[in-house]
């Protein structure tokens, strides 16, 4: 597989401390890597640098081999790296199909043309649909957002994400803020978008048990420097992560 992302010496400080220090990965194309670590790691951070929302300090970024360190999150997005909250907001009072309908037509290109002829028009509600039937959100097509439980709301937010059709998803804890019941749901939504095998995926993810299954590899993050990187089994078994990270308390 292609290498699409590559972190090299990646670092940047805030007054004089490292938030994120030296890192060096690679993610492959359709690679499902998940970040863990305990607060305050530096997963946060390292997520905007991949996103451009800050700038390293030190090292580079390249994506299928170009480097991108110094492009903003807007270029970065029309190169294949999608964030989700990179999304112009949800529009509370449009229904969840238009807004998933305006994800698609910015993503055509054409987020500022008033009139354009019917029958485009609904090639992009087909296509809205698609990725709401995707993220098991299509029976609720016709509530407005503003209406949409929490869980509910971070499909929505996946569903216009996959609308912009980026080959990297960056994913920011999406069962942040949930409960229970909810998670369920978006785990099948993640599990969805992996089998469809067309995205690589990068998450943030707390709850590191749910993500075990789904990952091909999983990175560890702590005081800002990269802990261990590998398969889920591996970071498992793996003593450094066990006993700086998990406490030592791993079944
Ligand atoms: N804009 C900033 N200015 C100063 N310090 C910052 C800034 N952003 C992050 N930090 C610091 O960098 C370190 C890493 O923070 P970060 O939010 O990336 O961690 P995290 O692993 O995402 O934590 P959490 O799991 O709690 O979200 C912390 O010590 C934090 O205080």
């Amino acid at each position: 597989m292609e290498t699409l992302i590559e972190t090299n010496d990646l670092s940047i400080s805030f007054g004089g401390q490292l938030a994120v220090d030296s890192v060096n990965i690679t993610v492959p194309e359709k690679h499902f890597k998940s970040i863990i670590g305990p607060n305050g790691a530096g997963k946060t951070t390292f997520f905007n640098l991949l996103s451009g929302q800050l700038t390293p300090t030190k090292g580079t970024i390249h994506y299928r081999g170009k480097d991108i360190t110094k492009f903003s999150p807007t270029k970065r997005t029309r190169e294949g790296i999608g964030r989700s909250f990179q999304i112009t907001n949800v529009f509370p009072n449009l229904t969840v199909l238009e807004n998933v309908r305006l994800a698609v037509q910015s993503q055509a290109g054409i987020r500022y043309q008033m009139l354009f002829h019917f029958k485009k028009y609904r090639s992009f509600e087909e296509r809205a649909l698609e990725w709401l039937k995707l993220v098991l959100l299509d029976d609720k097509r016709d509530s407005p957002a503003c209406n949409l439980a929490h869980g509910e709301k971070r499909k929505l937010e996946i569903a216009m994400l996959l609308a912009l059709e980026t080959d990297v998803l960056l994913l920011d804890e999406p069962t942040a803020g949930m409960s229970l019941e909810e998670v369920p749901a978006i785990l099948e939504v993640l599990k969805r978008i992996k089998e469809q095998g067309k995205r690589t995926i990068i998450l943030i993810e707390h709850k590191m048990d749910m993500i075990l299954d789904l990952s091909d590899s999983v990175m560890v993050l702590l005081n800002g420097r990269l802990l261990a990187d590998g398969t889920p089994e591996e970071i498992m078994k793996n003593e450094t992560v066990q006993s700086a990270y998990l406490g030592g308390h791993v079944e």
